[in-house]
Formats: structure tokens, sequence, C-alpha cells
């Protein structure tokens, strides 16, 4: 191992996304290419709600670990643009308003008790590394947010195309993201360049965007083995008792 230039260091960040980033994973693409029954639409939005609104927590941790002014106030942005300023507003407000639009329950969203058992064990666990590891492998852990525009105008351009129960209101969330998200991903980026100036602190900082490239990828996972796989869907999950299908004990 060596210690790489800020080129190199960059490149390998990117290696990580295009080998492990969630727009990979066969769940995703039957979503994006219209192959989902409305339920798995539904159980899409209903579990990504888990992650949406732990986002906000995660990110409070990292403004409370930042020792400088600058630094807290470019990242309490991200707090703001998914919590809002009042009520009905910001990104967690709007992921609500996809669920409801997809026809779901917005109280069954908002309890996140029909959520699968490895939606929570994923999700949970980003926000405790962000709270136990490293502040440069906190912030470098958000950095699959390099990749997410272009997942994010995939999504949308097909499920408009191949849903006729979803529509641009629908999808509103995705559209302040385009923007969002690369500001985020080029501060993240600036800071692990910054940060990481030994070959330690380099592979820290891959290691835990591969982390999180490996959480992203298990939320789908769960879901491909809950809603697709039949006969898997664990007991209290989202459309268990609906389908009164064989549950695990
Ligand atoms: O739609 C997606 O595929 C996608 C992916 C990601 C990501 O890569 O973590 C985020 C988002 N969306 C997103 O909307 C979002 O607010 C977000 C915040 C973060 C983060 O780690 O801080 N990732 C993501």
């Amino acid at each position: 191992m060596k210690l790489l230039n800020d080129h190199e260091l960059e490149a390998a960040l990117r290696e990580i996304g295009a080998k492990h980033y969630h727009n990979l994973h066969p769940f995703h693409k039957m979503l994006h290419s219209g192959g989902c029954t409305r339920e798995q639409v539904q159980a899409w939005a209903l579990n990504r709600y888990y992650y949406q609104c732990s986002i906000p927590r995660k990110d409070a941790l990292i403004v409370g670990r930042f020792p400088d002014a600058e630094s807290r106030r470019a990242w309490r942005q991200r707090l703001v643009d998914h919590d809002g300023d009042a009520p009905g507003d910001g990104g967690i407000a709007r992921w609500l308003r996809l669920a409801t639009g997809v026809g779901l329950d917005a109280e069954l969203v908002e309890s996140c008790r029909a959520i699968l058992p490895i939606t929570r064990y994923a999700v949970d666990a980003y926000v405790s590394f962000v709270r136990e590891r490293s502040l440069l492998e906190a912030v470098a852990s958000s950095l699959t947010e390099m990749f997410s525009p272009t997942i994010i105008s995939e999504r949308v351009a097909g499920m408009l195309a191949n849903y006729d129960f979803v529509d641009r209101d629908t999808l509103v969330y995705f559209n302040a993201r385009l923007h969002q998200a690369p500001r985020d991903a080029d501060f993240a980026l600036n800071y692990v360049k910054t940060h990481a100036r030994t070959v330690e602190q380099q592979q820290a900082a891959l290691g835990a965007l591969r982390f999180k490239c490996d959480l992203l990828w298990a939320q789908l996972d769960a879901l491909y083995m809950a809603y697709v796989t039949p006969g898997m869907i664990p007991a209290g999950a989202f459309l268990s008792e609906a389908l009164s299908l064989p549950v695990a004990a």
C-alpha cells in the first residue's frame, strides 16, 4: 500500500463506487425498468423511509464533531435539507409524499414498524459508524453521494415511464437532491483529500466508503429476499398479514 496523491485517492474512491454502488443491484434494475409490482415499489418506499429519517441523525453527529465553525456551517445545511425549517418541509416530508403517492398509509410509514429487520440493522449501523469511527471515516462514508445523481436520474426517468401510479409530484423528493448531492459530495471529497494524509488514513477513508456501499446494498438484498423471492416476508413486516404467507416464527 502506498501513499496516494489527491488524484489517485479520488480515482480509488470512484472505483469503489463503480464496483459496489447500489445502482448495480438487481432490485434497483427491476425498480427502474418497470419490473416491480406496485407492492414491491411500496415496500421499497416504506423501507427507505427509515434511511431517510436516520440521515439527519447521523449528520447531527457529524456537525457535533467538527472543531471549526466553517465545517459545521457547511454540514448543518444537510440537516435543513432533510428536516426542513418547519413541519411538512424538507426531504423527510417529501419522502413521505413519495410513500403516500404510491399508495401507502402515512401513519404506517412514519411508525417504521413494518420495515424489514435488515433495513433496521443496516441503517442503525450507519448511525453507529458515524458516532464511533474517526471524523475522517464519518465524512468519507457520505461519499456515496458522488454517485447518486446518476442513479436518481435513471430512477426518475424509469419510474415515470414505467409505472402509471407514479407521477412527477410523487418523485419531487429527487428534484432537490440533484443539486444538494453534488454540493455535499464536493465538500466531503475536499475534506477527505485534505485530511487523509497517511496511508492508514487513506485506507480508512476507502474502507468507510466500501462499508457504506455495503450497507446500501444490504438494504436491497433484504427487499429482494422478502418481496421478490416468494415466501420470505418476516412476521410483522409490510404485507406479511395481507398475503398470509408462511412467516418466520
Ligand atoms: O437515491 C439514492 O440512491 C440515494 C443514495 C444515497 C447514498 O448514496 O447514500 C443518498 C440519497 N439517495 C439521498 O437521497 C440522500 O439524502 C442521502 C444522504 C446520504 C448520506 O450518506 O449522507 N446519502 C444519500
